[in-house]
């Protein structure tokens, strides 16, 4: 599940909770859109901050859920969007792990502040599959195609040093990320909305030199798979 906490000083939190990783199973998925929608509704609340229980962010998608649907009724890719599309800002805040749909989830948040031992990554390869909630493009928006190949390629898990210095992670701490990221998002709930709305539109779309994010689609997932795939596209292998 996702547990929904209206703090004080106008902030919401969402906690994911699915021992022992908090995965995201439907339940969970469920969860996040619905406290979302809590938080995106109620004019008293001005930033989120999205966490994971028991000291982990997520390690991904409910790999146990694999085994029992073959389709499902909720998609991570669409919450990610109502993150992205709100006015409100969105803080992730990893502790342990942000793997697979976990870093996807947090990858459409505006903000990500990182535990110093906190790893992240998109292990999705190793099970055959690819990133397919915005990871494809979300993630070379940030970090630039090639470092964003070698991750999705290789699925290696890189320390929050390596993803500060790639411009995955924002900010790293020492201490609770937590809190941190309750302070961080109570100083910027400070700015109005359309301030937030321009810059957000600014650095996800119009400045990016990617272009808008238009591969939204399974086509443009596709598309990004062949690029990876055919030999002499990418990177002038
Ligand atoms: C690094 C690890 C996480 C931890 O390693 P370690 O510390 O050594 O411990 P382990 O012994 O390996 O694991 C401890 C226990 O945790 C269980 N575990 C680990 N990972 C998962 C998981 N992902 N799901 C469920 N359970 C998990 C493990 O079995 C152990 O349990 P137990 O103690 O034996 O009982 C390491 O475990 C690791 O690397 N794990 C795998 C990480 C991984 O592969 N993650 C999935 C990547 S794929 C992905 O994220 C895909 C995303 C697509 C979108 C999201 C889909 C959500 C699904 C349903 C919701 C709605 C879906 C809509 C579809 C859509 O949006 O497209």
């Amino acid at each position: 599940m996702a547990e929904f906490t209206r703090l004080q000083n106008c902030l919401a939190l969402i906690r994911l909770r699915n021992p022992p990783v908090n995965a995201i199973s439907t339940t969970v998925a469920r969860g996040i859109k619905e406290s979302l929608q809590k938080a995106i509704t109620d004019d008293t609340v001005k930033a989120i901050v999205i966490c994971g229980a028991d000291g982990i962010f997520c390690a991904g998608a409910d790999i146990r859920e694999f085994k029992v649907h073959k389709t499902f009724d909720i998609q991570l890719g669409d919450i990610v969007d109502e993150i992205q599309r709100n006015k409100k800002p969105v803080v992730a805040a990893i502790q342990k792990l942000a793997l697979g749909g976990g870093l996807e989830l947090a990858l459409g948040c505006h903000y990500r502040i990182a535990h110093a031992e906190a790893q992240v990554g998109f292990p999705e390869v190793t099970l055959g599959i690819l990133p397919g909630a915005r990871g494809t493009q979300l993630l070379p928006r940030l970090v630039g195609v090639p470092a964003a190949l070698d991750l999705i390629i290789s699925g290696r898990h890189i320390s929050a040093n390596e993803a500060l210095k790639l411009g995955i992670i924002d900010k790293i701490v020492n201490s609770d990320p937590i809190e941190e990221s309750i302070k961080f998002a109570q100083r910027i709930s400070g700015q109005s909305s359309q301030e937030l709305q321009m810059t957000s539109d600014m650095v996800a779309d119009k400045s990016s030199a990617l272009g808008p994010p238009k591969g939204y689609t399974s086509k443009a997932t596709i598309e990004f798979f062949f690029y990876l795939t055919v030999p002499g596209l990418c990177c002038g292998m």
